[in-house]
């Protein structure tokens, strides 16, 4: 909305007294001006984070804060409380509890998941397919301008060798599980909406192999691992390249995506991969992290395919014995598969569309994830 100041004109006839009023009157102008602009940025500024209480979900309300914005959380849990965070707690299927936290919201993130290590398909189905059409629906109805997308690079995964995958490559024909079946299926739908005429955009950012403070998944999973005595061998010849992405990257991509995403911008309705674009040995990674926290790196190699075969006859077993006993084998097929076989990609698309460029360092990101997890130190 603009505002006209109308020019101060002294004029003899009304000497000071009209100085004077149009000063007051240029004030009001000025102070009215700002308020107004300054509600356009607040409301501009206002998003919600759904999957806000997550690993990935509150690294980025922390940053949303940190760059003047206003958040609403929509999660099915609360997991902490903040300045500046209204919590919404609900499940993201149920449109009607998701609707108030999307009140006055131009922007929303979507990185609510189940956990990927679930084998629960109606779970996934539920949540990642119907919950996010009941998203859209949400957001179309809310008003909101701008959906973001957390999606995940291992939706073009099937198990086998990626090299610098760019975004180009076609989805999965067979997933490795059922949590990236899902994901593509979110994917296409939210990309699908993006609708310029009804100023509706879209976009999804694809991350890979998310680590950090706080993670709930790797560190932790590896470090069991690694005190049962399982993290002695290395899974193949040892030399398969990884993306391992620090979240502070991810955040940083997700940002980026919603402030460059407008009619006119090559974003919409695209998926983007972000990484920390250096892809590492999977080995390695695994090594720097475990030696770290004081326990050994593995050692003895053993081949792929016959590691391979054991997890997909233990996983089999598991499923036939399910309904007499319930165990989960830590080395799964697509453990193993993730392990084995190098799948890293081409974060160009980003840089040339967004600007995009990682803002912390793999080496950098390791020490201060090593650094965050005292009480998973060896011995503690
Ligand atoms: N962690 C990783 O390495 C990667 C994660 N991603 C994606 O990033 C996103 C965030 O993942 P993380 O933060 O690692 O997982 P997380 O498990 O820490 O966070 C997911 C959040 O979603 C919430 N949630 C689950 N079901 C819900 C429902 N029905 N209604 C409302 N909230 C619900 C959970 O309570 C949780 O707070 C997910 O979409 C995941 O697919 C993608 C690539 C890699
Ligand atoms: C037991 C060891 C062989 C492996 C321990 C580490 C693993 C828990 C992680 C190594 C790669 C990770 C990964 C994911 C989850 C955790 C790992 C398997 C994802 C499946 C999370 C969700 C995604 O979208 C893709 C990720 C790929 C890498």
């Amino acid at each position: 909305m603009a505002t006209r100041v109308r020019p101060v004109s002294y004029d003899k006839s009304c000497g000071f007294r009209k100085l004077c009023f149009n000063h007051l009157q240029m004030l009001l102008c000025c102070w009215f001006g700002y308020n107004v602009s300054l509600r356009v940025v607040q409301s501009s500024k206002r998003c919600a984070v759904i999957g806000g209480s997550g690993f990935l979900g509150r690294h980025l309300v922390e940053k949303l804060l940190d760059r003047g914005y206003s958040v609403s959380v929509f999660d099915i849990r609360q997991s902490y409380e903040l300045p500046g965070v209204t919590f919404h707690q609900g499940d993201l299927c149920d449109k009607q509890t998701l609707l108030p936290a999307l009140g006055d919201v131009s922007l929303v993130f979507h990185c609510a998941s189940p956990a990927p290590g679930s084998d629960n398909r109606a779970l996934f189905e539920s949540v990642n397919i119907q919950g996010t059409r009941t998203v859209i629906q949400a957001c179309i109805e809310a008003g909101v301008q701008k959906l973001v997308l957390t999606s995940s690079a291992s939706v073009v995964f099937e198990g086998t060798d990626i090299k610098n995958g760019r975004e180009d490559l076609p989805y999965a024909k067979k997933p490795i599980d059922y949590y990236t079946e899902t994901k593509i299926e979110q994917e296409k739908l939210v990309l699908e909406a993006c609708d310029k005429k009804k100023g509706f955009l879209t976009v999804a950012i694809r991350p890979h192999g998310i680590f950090g403070p706080r993670d709930p998944q790797l560190v932790p999973i590896l470090v069991d691992t690694a005190r049962r005595g399982k993290m002695k061998f290395i899974i193949g010849d040892g030399t398969n390249l990884v993306d391992f992405t620090f979240v502070e990257n991810v955040v940083h991509g997700h940002i980026l995506a919603a402030e460059r995403l407008r009619p006119d911008s090559p974003l919409c309705g695209k998926p983007y991969h972000i990484t920390n674009d250096e892809p590492v040995r999977f080995w390695d990674f695994m090594s720097d992290v475990l030696v770290g926290l004081g326990y050994a790196a593995p050692r003895y190699r053993l081949p792929y395919t016959l590691v391979y075969g054991l997890a997909l006859l233990l996983w089999l077993l598991a499923l036939i014995l399910r309904p007499l006993v319930s165990f989960k084998p830590t080395f799964t097929p697509m453990r193993v598969a993730l392990a084995g076989t190098h799948h890293y990609y081409s974060c160009e698309r980003a840089k040339q569309d967004m600007g995009y460029k990682p803002v912390v360092s793999l080496k950098e990101g390791i020490a201060r994830t090593v650094e965050s997890y005292p009480h998973l130190r060896r011995g503690a």
